[in-house]
């Protein structure tokens, strides 16, 4: 029988009565820990000048553990309390850590032969777990196992839950609750009284809250499919396929969040997330705070995973095609090497002969005798910087070889130390001191990344590697690098580039650490100049390297956001700062703008290594409505044809619409637009165009406010917007060879309204639809 309205408003306003009663329950608990919290500040610090050094250490343990409590309670949860379930009796009577019943099936005689059944257990979920003063649970830790029924009972497998409640609350207030009967047929109890119901769809009411420029937790509406994947053993490599909007990202935040709980030793070693675009990371990183966990998890863009280093600007399609394949290894290989030869990075030249005093003897190198040292000094594999002693050792070889006295001598002893004062001689000479730093000097890989802007180098290095239209093309790109690297700074780097220098880095090996030379009274009066330099140079060097050695380039747990993005380059990166990690790699190869994904994942098993690997495939995409779903669906069948497409969840009735405009006449057009869809939705709007069209799309949305933003198509990656305008989809198609994934990108950002503007360039028929999309 339908309820009355009245009633059901009479009944919502008692539940909500009754988690308000809870909430301000747990309000004072949580009061009741944070002055517990205080006190052992306060106390620690009273006993700061007494004790022994087990005491001192204790003490700084305790205010630590009640430093991170005080932080995680002072937080202002938007809702901290956030779930329910009521459960039946249990198949045995065991509690867990959390005082909750670990039984997930009900006991046998948990419902009786006439259907009727009473709630044996309530749990209440929330971001924190909650003990009261008895250790009964108040709250449970969302990420705790007896949380999971929370997120995984459904009709079909209930377990023991018969209700799921998700209260909606800000700050202390309880403002709403939405229920979900697990087991309608069953006629169930709560002491005594009747379970009610209030509410239908606690998930459509999150969906359907407009967006704003950062995204938010679903922690109160995580689905079984996805709670899977979030709580799924830590172990080896974790790969989660889904098309868009199936949560993809938000259930790789989850997880990192689920590990951190799970295990926090562990992961104190840290968790890397992998996002492929700033602007992916700022929309994201709000995420894992508002779940509790900070401070353990780096979320980086890939063209930042480099420290120091925050690149964002793209190469044109056919140049990062170059610069991201594992052809590079090869070119770069040879360019760490080479580069010795020829005008030396960073070095004033004057490195074609050496010429020294020793031992009263003027003794020379000419160029030919100096390539055969270096070429015996490369010899070897270790990396260049590393090899610099090798090559001091073989030029003094060199030297001494030349001074003629090995034959003279004899009496090995009295040859080694001659030897040994001819190399204390030559060494503290300022011109072989000076002729070493411009003839090997230490390389940074900036400075050699800059030395194949130089086409005739660059060729050299990658004969029979790159055609020479690729090398005129990445030796082109590079140019812009020459006058920042001079400077030592990395001018403008694109987000191609940091693969490569992080490939070098590892070529290079860290400058050398010399120890400063005592320096003689009489040579400062002779060579002070040259000295200074010398040591500037070193010491530059040593700081480079000391600033490296403090930075994390070893994680933990790897989780690769957008996975299909990586180039071949990108995976080696991102794959050095995981050898000892365990992985979580989500994405979704119709995305991929990556034009070789056979290469790509070559590179990706290489970075992962013979781990075991978990599939998952999420299945419902959350984001788009099913009008524009459909229209995605049809881009998907160009893009990757046979590639299943998510089924949406919801429906709007707001078809996509559809405007045709001319060149001149399309920034008014787009300006029109997104003027309307502002008045239409609440939350953002996002307009889509070419990546050459960025800074001229921008202008047109000036003085549109806030919520109104212009985006290359690379950077629409992971984003999402109430509305979406795509602007002239057949020149983002054509922007590469994976150009049509990238449009499939651009027309599944919507979580409310689509509109596509075509040019002429689209040949739209007489309602405005481009050919592409009919
Ligand atoms: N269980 C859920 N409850 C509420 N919202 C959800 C849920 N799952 C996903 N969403 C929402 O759906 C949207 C899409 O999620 P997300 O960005 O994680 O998807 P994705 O698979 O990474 O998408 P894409 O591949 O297109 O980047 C987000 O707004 C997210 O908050």
């Amino acid at each position: 029988m339908a309820l009355s309205n009245s009633v059901r408003d009479g009944v919502r306003d008692r539940e909500i009565a009754l988690e308000q009663e809870h909430l301000d329950r747990v309000y004072r608990r949580l009061e009741e820990k944070l002055d517990e919290a205080e006190f052992v500040l306060n106390d620690a610090a009273k006993r700061v000048q007494v004790g022994t050094p087990g005491a001192l250490a204790e003490r700084d343990a305790q205010v630590f553990r009640a430093g991170i409590h005080l932080n995680r309670l002072n937080s202002e949860f938007e809702d901290f309390l956030f779930g329910r379930v009521d459960l039946l009796a249990g198949q045995d009577a065991e509690r867990g850590p959390d005082g909750a019943l670990t039984s997930t099936e009900p006991a046998g005689d948990a419902v009786g032969p006439d259907g009727r059944a009473a709630v044996a257990e309530t749990l209440h979920i929330g971001r924190l777990g909650v003990l009261d003063a008895d250790y009964a649970p108040l709250v449970i830790d969302w990420r705790a196992p007896a949380a999971a029924p929370f997120y995984r009972a459904t009709p079909k497998e209930p377990g023991r839950v018969v209700r799921r409640r998700v209260i909606r609350s800000r700050g202390r207030r309880v403002l709403g609750v939405e229920d979900d009967l697990l087991r309608p047929e069953l006629r169930v109890t709560l002491d005594g009284e009747e379970l009610s119901v209030v509410g239908d769809g606690a998930l459509m009411a999150a969906l359907g809250r407009a967006r704003g420029h950062t995204m938010r937790d679903i922690v109160s509406s995580i689905q079984a499919e996805q709670d899977v994947v979030i709580r799924a053993p830590a172990g080896g490599v974790t790969e989660v396929t889904g098309g868009p909007g199936t949560g993809k990202t938000a259930v790789a935040l989850h997880r990192a969040a689920y590990l951190l709980y799970q295990d926090r030793r562990r992961y104190a070693g840290g968790i890397l997330v992998v996002s492929p675009t700033p602007l992916l990371v700022a929309y994201t990183e709000g995420v894992l705070p508002s779940l509790g966990e900070e401070g353990q998890v780096a979320i980086r863009a890939v063209g930042s995973l480099v420290d120091g280093l925050a690149a964002d600007t793209y190469d044109e399609p056919a140049v990062a095609r170059v610069k991201g394949s594992l052809r590079m290894v090869k070119v770069l290989r040879n360019a760490a090497r080479g580069v010795l030869e020829g005008p030396a990075p960073g070095a004033g030249g004057g490195a074609e002969a050496l010429r020294v005093v020793a031992f009263g003897r003027t003794l020379r190198l000419d160029a030919a005798e100096l390539a055969d040292v270096r070429r015996a000094a490369l010899s070897g594999t270790a990396p260049v910087n590393l090899l610099r002693p090798r090559a001091r050792r073989l030029l003094l070889d060199a030297l001494w070889a030349k001074l003629g006295r090995e034959r003279a001598l004899t009496d090995p002893e009295l040859a080694r130390q001659e030897r040994a004062a001819f190399d204390e001689d030559v060494t503290t000479e300022p011109e072989f001191l000076d002729f070493l730093a411009a003839w090997w000097p230490p390389l940074t890989p900036l400075a050699v990344l800059a030395a194949l802007a130089q086409e005739r180098r660059l060729a050299r290095w990658a004969r029979r590697v790159l055609s020479p239209g690729e090398v005129r093309l990445v030796a082109r790109s590079l140019r812009r690098l020459t006058g920042g690297a001079r400077a030592g700074a990395p001018g403008t780097l694109s987000v191609h580039d940091v693969a490569l220098l992080d490939e070098l880095r590892v070529l290079l090996g860290p400058p050398p650490v010399t120890t400063v030379r005592r320096i003689d009274p009489l040579d400062q009066l002779t060579g002070l100049d040259e000295v200074t330099t010398f040591a500037d140079r070193h010491l530059g060097g040593r700081r480079d390297y000391r600033e490296r050695e403090a930075e994390r380039t070893e994680y933990a747990h790897v989780i690769v956001d957008e996975a299909q993005d990586l180039t071949p380059m990108q995976w080696r990166m991102v794959g050095r700062r995981g050898t000892q990690a365990t992985w979580t790699v989500v994405g979704d190869p119709a995305q991929s703008s990556w034009t070789d994904p056979q290469e790509a994942a070559r590179a990706r098993d290489e970075a992962l290594r013979s781990r075991s690997r978990r599939r998952f495939t999420l299945t419902t995409n959350y984001r788009n409505p099913a009008e524009i779903a459909d229209l995605a669906r049809r881009v998907l069948a160009l893009a990757a044809p046979g590639t299943p497409f998510p089924a949406a969840v919801r429906t709007t009735g707001a078809h996509p619409r559809f405007a045709a405009a001319t060149e001149e006449s399309l920034g008014g057009a787009v300006r029109a637009e997104v003027t309307r869809l502002l008045a239409e939705v609440d939350g953002t709007v996002g307009v889509v165009v070419a990546m050459d069209r960025r800074e001229q799309a921008a202008t047109w949305l000036d003085g549109l406010g806030e919520r109104a933003v212009a985006l290359g198509s690379l950077e629409a990656k992971g984003l999402e917007y109430d509305a979406t305008v795509v602007v002239a989809p057949s020149g983002i198609a054509a922007e590469s060879a994976a150009g049509m994934r990238v449009l499939y990108v651009a027309l599944t950002r919507a979580t409310q309204r689509l509109s596509v503007l075509s040019t002429p360039a689209d040949d739209p028929d007489a309602d405005g639809v481009p050919a592409l999309l009919r």
